[in-house]
């Protein structure tokens, strides 16, 4: 039995993984989160309340769980409250970071860590796992300096980096790009949204099964999971509307210098998701695949 400790399982990613793992074969699944647990179903795990902030309850509930397996998945992920609560985003990015491999060390647990395409600049997307970060906003920053933490952490590790989430979810205190516009267009509200911007949308499911697929093989080291397609966020909005049959006149063309947002986003980013494919087995659906499955999802009212 592999015991896999999931942090953050009240998130995007976190309930997707409580999902895909609770009833694996094999695996012993503790899912950790801040406060009440706020998945919807309860079996085939155990659920603790952890603050990742807090490094005395960090070490002493992970050295009693002692999982042989740690996916962190929580963080501050507001980019734009980052920049703005920049104390709470570095005790959130990097020293809870600190902390889990503080922890991991006590027992020898292999650690992934889930990052972002925002510790580019999105000058030279897309880009290969070994390409220079040079972030452009503070939560970029903080993840750049989460993932350093794991590199001189002399643990066995790896790093998840992903962008642009999207799927269906519910109970989460952050929205995604395919919900918000879904929600704008449904009550006929207008929305600008940029064409300048290029990123490679990942399916929450995809991401995680990539993650799956990391801590089943152990696979040390830095993977890009991401979908392949280059899409800018107005051509995703679009999409969205027409999947949903939404009426499209509602969104409006905008760039970045008049859709300003309080942390800057990188123009260009799109991951190569080749060495996921290769040593993972990693092979995510296209995003006219994912918005049929959302959409048939819709249709069982998830959305
Ligand atoms: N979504 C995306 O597009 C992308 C996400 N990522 C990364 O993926 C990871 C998962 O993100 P995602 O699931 O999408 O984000 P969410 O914001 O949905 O999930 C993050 C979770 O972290 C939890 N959390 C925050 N502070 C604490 C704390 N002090 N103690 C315990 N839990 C805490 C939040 O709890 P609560 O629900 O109570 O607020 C939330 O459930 C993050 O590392 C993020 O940086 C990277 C690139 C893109
Ligand atoms: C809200 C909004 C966003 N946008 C654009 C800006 C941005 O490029 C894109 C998505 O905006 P969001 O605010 O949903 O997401 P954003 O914070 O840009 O997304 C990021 O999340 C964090 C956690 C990450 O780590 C990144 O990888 C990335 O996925 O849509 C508009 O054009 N109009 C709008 O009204």
């Amino acid at each position: 039995m592999k015991r896999i400790l999931i942090t953050g399982a009240n998130g995007f990613l976190g309930q997707k993984l409580v999902e895909l793992l609770a009833h694996r074969p094999g695996i012993e699944l503790v899912a950790t989160a801040r406060g009440n647990s706020r998945l919807s179903f309860s079996e085939g795990y155990t659920y603790h309340s952890m603050d990742i902030t807090d490094r005395r309850a960090v070490l002493d509930l992970i050295a009693s769980v002692r999982p042989h397996v740690v996916i962190h998945g929580a963080a501050m992920t507001d980019a734009d409250k980052c920049e703005v609560q920049k104390n709470d985003c570095w005790k959130h990015n990097v020293h809870a970071v600190e902390y889990i491999i503080e922890a991991c060390r006590g027992i020898n647990a292999f650690l992934l860590h889930i990052s972002t395409d925002f510790i580019f600049d999105g000058t030279g997307g897309p880009y290969i796992e070994t390409a220079k970060a040079n972030p452009i906003s503070f939560y970029g920053w903080s993840k750049q300096a989460g993932e350093a933490a794991l590199r001189h952490s002399g643990l066995r590790w790896a790093i998840a980096r992903t962008m642009l989430v999207y799927g269906p979810a519910s109970n989460l205190s952050r929205s995604n790009i395919i919900l918000w516009v879904k929600k704008s267009l449904e009550e006929g509200k207008k929305i600008s949204v940029v064409t300048d911007q290029w990123r490679s949308p990942t399916l929450v499911d995809d991401l995680a099964m990539g993650c799956y697929l990391i801590v089943d093989k152990e696979a040390e080291g830095v993977f890009h999971i991401s979908g392949k397609e280059m899409l800018t966020p107005y051509d995703i909005a679009v999409k969205t509307a027409t999947c949903f049959g939404l009426d499209t006149s509602l969104i409006d063309q905008a760039t970045a210098s008049t859709f300003t947002q309080r942390a800057r986003r990188p123009p260009r980013t799109g991951f190569i998701v080749e060495k996921a494919h290769a040593v993972l087995g990693y092979n995510p659906h296209t995003f006219e695949e994912g918005m049929a499955r959302l959409v048939s999802q819709t249709k069982d009212s998830i959305l």
